[in-house]
């Protein structure tokens, strides 16, 4: 078993330490990568984060997602995300994690069903697709229903190329992500036996 925050810590403080300008020069190659995937769609919702934290930035993204796809931030709900369409400008309040949301009513925001795609947050990855986060369970909780289905919406985990793990124990309620971005590229899980 490893130790969880032990690891989160470690790889959150590599994280936090990478120099602006990789940082910057990574979040433009990470949004190259995921604006040419494939099986990224032409409509619907995408969603994206706040980065913060340290976290791979997503505005590059954000700015050159084609036309026919709406943005979306994370907004904490009871104990599930939800999410509603965010533009520059638009009013932002902070959560209880300090993280800027949408300021909307949470109950009229969106579901995580309603997503065509979602990038999540990473703390670190490994190759099967496993995702460790920040610790509260939010992803997986709100994206449990992708155990028993397949996409959409289509998860795919964003970080950088140095939070990758060698090997992570997934728990059962670990949902596992379709495809990880990085700066170095889209890796893409084998299908589970
Ligand atoms: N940018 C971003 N937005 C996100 C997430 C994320 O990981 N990154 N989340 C992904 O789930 C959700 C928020 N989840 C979070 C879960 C735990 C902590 C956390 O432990 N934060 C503090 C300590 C707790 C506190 O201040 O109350 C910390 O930095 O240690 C933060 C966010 C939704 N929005
Ligand atoms: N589907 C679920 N049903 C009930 N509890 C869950 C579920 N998913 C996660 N949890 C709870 O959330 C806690 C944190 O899970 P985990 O360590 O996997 O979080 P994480 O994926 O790192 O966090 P986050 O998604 O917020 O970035 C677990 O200890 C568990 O109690």
């Amino acid at each position: 078993m490893t130790d969880r925050p032990a690891l989160r810590r470690r790889l959150r403080d590599q994280r936090r330490a990478l120099a602006a300008p990789a940082r910057i020069a990574a979040a433009e190659r990470l949004a190259g990568h995921l604006l040419e995937m494939p099986e990224l769609p032409r409509t619907g919702y995408v969603a994206g984060y706040w980065a913060s934290d340290g976290e791979i930035g997503l505005h590059v993204f954000q700015m050159r997602l084609p036309g026919g796809l709406r943005y979306c931030l994370p907004v904490l709900h009871g104990d599930v995300l939800r999410f509603a369409p965010w533009r520059a400008g638009d009013p932002l309040v902070t959560n209880r994690y300090g993280i800027p949301e949408p300021d909307v009513e949470p109950s009229s925001a969106l579901d995580a069903r309603d997503m065509s795609v979602v990038i999540t947050p990473l703390v670190g990855f490994d190759a099967r697709g496993h995702r460790l986060g920040m610790g509260g369970g939010w992803y997986d909780r709100s994206f449990a229903f992708r155990l028993e289905q397949g996409a959409p919406p289509l998860l795919v985990g964003a970080g950088f190329a140095q939070q990758q793990l060698d090997a992570l124990d997934a728990a059962e309620w670990d949902v596992p992500l379709d495809a990880v971005a990085t700066e170095s590229g889209i890796l893409r899980p084998p299908p589970s036996p």
